[in-house]
């Protein structure tokens, strides 16, 4: 099972550093469909993704056409979009067979409304308020991805981690001691 999060025409290149860096993160493949509004090597990208620009796996498409071409059976494709009335918490992203496709929309103008038409069961919402007209892009990518990767048990991520100048080291220590107690008790 792989995620994919799939970019649509990504207009800001902030965002698109902060998705990279999300998808390293969370070893997701970032699909990226042309045209771009900005350079792959561009310096704001790769500041908002840091150092991480070479430990994400970038796949670039020619056009909408190139990517919906290079999926199979076992590709299940999500859109992602406010249009929807179903809510992205309402589907299963847990089939080990499967591969998982996030595609979101241009930071303007979305997605082409022929192609949300065209799948159009596949569209997903996330609840929002009418504040506002939309999420930031690089926040409805992590509130999705974070969904999949919750209903899949995170696979392949740790969920604690011991660090060498480690903040909550004492506290683990005090865990432990505090765990012995209720043991002796
Ligand atoms: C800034 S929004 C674009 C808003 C655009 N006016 C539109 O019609 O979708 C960029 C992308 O973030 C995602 N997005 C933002 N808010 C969302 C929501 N409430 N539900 C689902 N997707 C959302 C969509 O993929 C959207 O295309």
């Amino acid at each position: 099972m792989t995620n994919h999060v799939v970019l649509f025409e990504p207009l800001m290149p902030a965002n698109t550093g902060n998705i990279a860096r999300t998808c390293a993160g969370t070893n997701t493949v970032l699909d990226l469909i042309e045209p771009l509004g900005f350079q792959l090597d561009n310096k704001k990208m790769k500041r908002a993704g840091l150092d991480y620009w070479d430990k994400v796996d970038i796949r670039k498409h020619d056009d909408l056409k190139a990517f919906l071409d290079t999926l199979g059976p076992n590709d299940e494709m999500y859109l992602i979009s406010k249009f929807s009335s179903k809510s992205y918490t309402d589907i299963q992203y847990t089939d080990d067979n499967k591969n998982y496709y996030f595609v979101f929309g241009k930071e303007t103008t979305g997605l082409p409304e022929t192609f949300m038409r065209e799948y159009y069961d596949r569209n997903l919402r996330i609840p929002m308020s009418d504040h506002i007209r939309a999420y930031n892009l690089s926040n409805s990518v992590a509130m999705v991805l974070m969904e999949a990767l919750r209903q899949q048990e995170f696979p392949g991520l740790e969920t604690s981690h011991h660090y060498e100048n480690d903040k909550l080291k004492d506290d683990y220590n005090r865990h432990e001691r505090y765990e012995r107690n209720l043991g002796d008790e």
